[in-house]
């Protein structure tokens, strides 16, 4: 089968680190770097596309990208109709609304009658009509932060990450609207192939994102205490149990998840625990 998919990615900016990453980590490079709108890929049958993030639900929608990986606001914003796959869990960042420090906002209804700068007007419109709010929308491309404190707007609707813009800018984060992270977007109607081919690449982003949420652990644990420890750290199926070269210690090899990892470290000392280690794992296929 010689059928290519076409990957759209974006070119420069926010997005284009971690989804290089996500694809080196799926055994995809790309080789003629990223100063050509197209690339060849090593590792998959791929071909990609290097674009300005905001052309890719349209390439996606039009059929001239088979997939995108893109933020999932720039996904609401254009309103194509493309399919969500999934979420990649890198480009994490919010939607919020943010206006001048001194500002003694009491609610959503402040913004009534206010003008609000956005590089999201179709989000903040939808924002705006749900809470029956009428506000000035003043759409600009970007240094949205600015606007207030030139007087162009009382308030902005933007990308908040660590806030330090915001800061920079005299500006408080008040109203969080909506998260958002990068996400694999796909046509609607990939033949089966291409569908084929997209659920391999489905296939190895899930390896890549559980091996990334979780960690390879292995203690050392007094045999009286085996049936507490295990408990904690229940891992696939069940720990790998090895005995030890000590009478009544045995080794304890699994997996934990990153979400309640200190949590359970803790735990697991208190069991009796000893000698942790903790290491990072490649892949995980279940
Ligand atoms: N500070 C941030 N932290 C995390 N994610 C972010 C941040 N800023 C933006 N993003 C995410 O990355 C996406 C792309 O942001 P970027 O600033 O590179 O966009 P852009 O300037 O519109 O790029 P392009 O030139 O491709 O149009 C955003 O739509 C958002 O999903
Ligand atoms: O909360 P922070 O961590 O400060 O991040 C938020 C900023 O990041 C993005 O801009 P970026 O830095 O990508 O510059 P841009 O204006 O070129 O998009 C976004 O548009 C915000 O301005
Ligand atoms: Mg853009």
């Amino acid at each position: 089968m010689n059928t290519k998919i076409t990957l759209a990615i974006q070119k420069s900016g926010r997005l284009n680190e971690g989804t290089i990453e996500l694809l080196n980590r799926c055994g995809i490079k790309i080789s003629n770097g990223n100063n050509h709108l197209k690339a060849l890929a090593e590792g998959f049958p791929m071909e990609v596309l290097l674009l300005r993030d905001d052309d890719i639900p349209q390439y996606v929608a039009d059929g001239v990208a088979d997939i995108g990986i893109l933020g999932y606001n720039e996904v609401l914003e254009k309103g194509k109709d493309i399919e969500v796959i999934r979420e990649l869990g890198f480009s994490r960042c919010r939607l919020s609304i943010a206006v001048p420090r001194d500002v003694n906002y009491s609610g959503r209804q402040w913004l009534s009658g206010k003008r609000i700068a956005t590089s999201y007007p179709e989000i903040l419109k939808k924002f705006l009509n749900q809470n029956a709010i009428d506000a000035d929308i003043h759409t600009i491309s970007g240094s949205v932060e600015i606007t207030p404190g030139i007087g162009m707007a009382d308030a902005i609707f933007e990308i908040v990450s660590s806030g330090g813009t915001l800061l920079s800018n005299n500006l408080k984060e008040v109203d969080v609207i909506m998260k958002s992270e990068a996400v694999l977007v796909a046509n609607k109607n990939l033949d089966e192939q291409k569908s084929e081919l997209l659920k391999k690449l489905e296939f190895r982003i899930e390896a890549v994102r559980k091996a990334q949420r979780n960690k390879y652990i292995l203690l050392n644990a007094p045999k009286d205490k085996l049936n507490q420890i295990i408990s904690l750290i229940p891992g696939m199926k069940s720990p790998t149990v090895l005995p030890l070269a000590i009478e009544g210690w045995c080794s304890l090899h699994s997996v934990v998840n990153e979400d309640d990892f200190w949590e359970v470290i803790g735990r697991l000392k208190d069991a009796g625990a000893e000698g942790i280690l903790v290491v990072p794992i490649e892949k995980m296929v279940i």
